[in-house]
């Protein structure tokens, strides 16, 4: 039968200080690593794990209190290992609102990260381009996003608001670091992607349908570049308790807002994608993973 913690657990807002510090002193006692930059990988993308070395495996089903991941391409494991030199903690594998899990709940190892000792999130996520220019395998860096399921009342900082996180209304005008935007155009440059690379605007929708036609159409009018289901609860939280924040999507799909169309988006070709990206991703990530460490240690 489930307990009266366990349905405070799953409505997910019942993530307390004190339980998110049970879940990091764990995490702490199984690791020497004390990382400060934890990298959320997305769909497709978590074969970035495997450059990671001399690593401490965790999977989350041994975790007092964490969720387990249920999607294809989410391995469901931290690990606390070196990417080419520097420390990080990597969540291989993320949650999603529509896995049945409140945003909360989505966001809640974002905290855990900030306990741990991280002060810098990188999170990337597998995307439709909606914007015309993209093409499928493009890196979208992530300027900005829309969080219209906030819009519409449901939010991870929704209830009590804890202090000792951050304040009651946080401030999202520069949530995606700018330094590290500008950085990571260097790099793209550095490794000859800069024909590949974009700026842009994410918004997550609730999934796990993609769109109709309509709603495409609506969310260029938004002025929308890219479409996911997941990042800007994680983001909204790690700002929330002072994190800085670098978040890119890898355009597996095109949205493209026409009933005449002979492909449309399926999981397998968007997790095949990543795959293919995977070498790219890895240096890109690398190379901003070891920008933050050198300013970090100045
Ligand atoms: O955002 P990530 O986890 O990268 O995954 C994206 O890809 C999946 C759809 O194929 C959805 O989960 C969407 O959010
Ligand atoms: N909502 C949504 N999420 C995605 N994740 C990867 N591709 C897509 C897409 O086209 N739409």
């Amino acid at each position: 039968m489930t307990s009266f913690n366990d349905c405070k657990l799953n409505f997910g807002r019942m993530y307390t200080y004190d339980i998110l510090q049970e879940i990091a002193n764990h995490l702490l006692e199984r690791t020497q690593l004390r990382p400060k930059i934890g990298i959320i990988l997305g769909t497709g993308l978590g074969s970035l794990a495997n450059q990671l070395t001399d690593a401490d495996y965790i999977d989350y089903q041994t975790i007092p209190h964490f969720p387990v991941s249920t999607v294809e391409g989410h391995v469901g494991r931290l690990i606390f290992g070196f990417l080419k030199g520097v420390p990080v903690m990597c969540m291989q594998g993320r949650f999603h609102y529509y896995e049945g899990y409140p945003l909360a709940k989505c966001s809640m190892p974002v905290r855990v990260m900030k306990l741990v000792g991280c002060t810098h999130l990188i999170a990337t996520n597998a995307a439709g381009g909606l914007n015309p220019e993209y093409k499928v395998g493009d890196i979208m860096l992530m300027k900005d996003h829309i969080n219209i399921m906030g819009f519409a009342g449901n939010n991870p900082l929704q209830g009590p608001n804890d202090s000792r996180f951050g304040p009651r209304f946080p401030n999202m005008v520069n949530a995606y670091d700018w330094k590290l935007l500008k950085k990571a155009k260097e790099i793209g440059k550095d490794i000859g992607i800069e024909n590949d690379l974009h700026e842009g605007v994410y918004i997550c929708l609730g999934g796990p349908n993609f769109e109709t036609v309509a709603e495409l159409k609506m969310l260029r009018i938004w002025g929308v570049d890219a479409v996911g289901m997941s990042t800007v609860h994680e983001v909204t939280t790690a700002v929330h308790c002072g994190m800085t924040c670098f978040a890119f999507s890898l355009i597996t799909n095109l949205c493209v807002p026409s009933y005449d169309l002979e492909e449309t988006p399926c999981h397998d070709d968007i997790v095949g994608i990543g795959k293919r990206r995977e070498s790219t991703l890895t240096d890109l990530v690398a190379r901003m993973v070891k920008h933050i460490h050198t300013e970090l240690k100045q």
